[in-house]
Formats: C-alpha cells, sequence, structure tokens
C-alpha cells in the first residue's frame, strides 16, 4: 500500500471540507475521515518527556521530577482498539448526501459516543490528508483539543457508544513517554498494528499540535527494545 502526503490532488482536497468533497465526487474515489481528541498541557521542554518513573524509581535523572514531568502526564492523545486487533483512530467512510464534516461526526457518535453539541468537530480541526492510490480512498484527519476533565468525561461515556464492543474494544490514551530503557513507553507502542495511515497520522499530529518534536518521533522510531529475560 502507497500513501501519498501532498500530491496536487490533495492541495485542492485540503482547502475545505466542502470543496474536498466536491473533488471526490467528481473524480470518484472515497473519503474516509478520522479524528483525535487530545488534551495538550505540554511543556516546551521536550527533554522532560524522555524518562518516567519507572517501578522502584530507577534511572531517572534528578532534575526531571518536576512540574513539567506532571504537566506531561496530563498530555494524552487518543486512540482506539478496533474489532480486528488494529490499533486506529474513531471515523470512518462518509455516506452519500453528508457533507465530510457530518459524517464524521456521525461516526463519533457511533464509535465513541461522542457530545456533539458540545465537541463538534468542524473544518478548523482539519489537520492533514493523505490519498492512497491503491484503495481509491482519501484519508482526512482531524482533531480536537478539550480540557483533560473533559478528555475523562469523553472516555467514560465512551463505553456507552453503539459501536462498542463490536466494532470498536474501547479508547485508550497513547503513551507519550519514554521510560528510562529508552524503548517502553512511546516507542514500544509503535510497533503495533496500525490500521490504514493512522500511525502517520499520528505521529504528523503530534509533531503539528506540538506535541512532540520530530526529533523525538525519529527516535523512537529507530528505538529497540533491550534484551528482555
Ligand atoms: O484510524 C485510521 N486512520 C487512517 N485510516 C484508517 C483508520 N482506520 C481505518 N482506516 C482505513 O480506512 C479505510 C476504511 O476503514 P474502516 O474499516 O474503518 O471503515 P468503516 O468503519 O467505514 O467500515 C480502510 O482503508 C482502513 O485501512
Amino acid at each position: 500500500m502507497v500513501w501519498f502526503p501532498r500530491t496536487p490532488l490533495l492541495t485542492a482536497l485540503i482547502t475545505s471540507s466542502t470543496e474536498r468533497l466536491q473533488v471526490s465526487r467528481t473524480l470518484l474515489f472515497s473519503i474516509c475521515c478520522h479524528f483525535g481528541i487530545y488534551c495538550s498541557l505540554q511543556s516546551t521542554d521536550h527533554s522532560a518527556r524522555s524518562y518516567v518513573v519507572p517501578k522502584g524509581g530507577q534511572n531517572v535523572p534528578i532534575g526531571v521530577l518536576t512540574a513539567t514531568l506532571l504537566q506531561s502526564a496530563l498530555t494524552t492523545l487518543n486512540m482506539q482498539m478496533r474489532f480486528d486487533g488494529y490499533i486506529g483512530f474513531p471515523g470512518g467512510l462518509i455516506d452519500d448526501g453528508e457533507s465530510v464534516v457530518q459524517g464524521l461526526n456521525r461516526e463519533l457518535v457511533e464509535e465513541m459516543n461522542l457530545d456533539i453539541v458540545k465537541f463538534p468537530v468542524k473544518d478548523d480541526d482539519f489537520v492533514t490528508a493523505h490519498f492512497c492510490p491503491n484503495k481509491n480512498i482519501c484519508l482526512n484527519f482531524y482533531a480536537k483539543e478539550v480540557l483533560y476533565e473533559d478528555i475523562k468525561l469523553i472516555e467514560s461515556s465512551s463505553m456507552r457508544a453503539e459501536d462498542h464492543g463490536s466494532e470498536v474494544l474501547g479508547t485508550f490514551r497513547v503513551p507519550l513517554y519514554t521510560m528510562g530503557d529508552g524503548y517502553r513507553g512511546f516507542p514500544a507502542f509503535l510497533a503495533n498494528n496500525f490500521a490504514g495511515n493512522s500511525k502517520q497520522q499520528l505521529t504528523y499530529s503530534l509533531v503539528h499540535l506540538g506535541i512532540m518534536s520530530a526529533q523525538e518521533i525519529d527516535d523512537s522510531e529507530k528505538a529497540k527494545p533491550l534484551h528482555m529475560d
């Protein structure tokens, strides 16, 4: 499968959801939308997130047990476990007669019971688009920042979603830290199986939203587990 992050076609696609829909109907490809809900209380000191307190408290450099660590723990971005064992974001295909954001909001009610009166996903929440020529599908990604308290409410109400337990097996927070061994946490998380281009959507968004640096993403992708016996 080949994903094209930015093509001339995509330049046209990313202007507005209405135009994206018109292009899709004219050129006959499907539009799929996914969505990440996040809370960003990150510090600008990215290195502070590189260490968390492992069990027993070893390997923690003095000086990182500060308020920045607490803040980084409150920085969250949610994904979900799908019925097929792949990790992805909530969302799906836009149906005929729907606008892009209408379709996305409908999927979010079905898959995560999102209160779309309080947290409507809008055009302004658009982050990025990728085109997959093999499947003739354009994958759009949206993200919305909410308060940490709201994340907790959204998580608990997601268990009452229509699709919970069938298509969707649960929402969870992506670990955005790296343990002292340089692998457990975010690097290990990236070794999972991801649906579609959701891994690219995740890494792109973390940098775009200012949650992680491109260097942190790069280091995490290259990290290897220590031999564990
Ligand atoms: O979180 C995601 N991000 C990006 N693409 C995804 C994600 N989840 C699924 N996909 C891709 O979207 C397309 C439709 O997938 P899905 O089975 O979720 O659609 P549906 O829920 O509308 O039936 C597939 O090509 C799949 O690989």
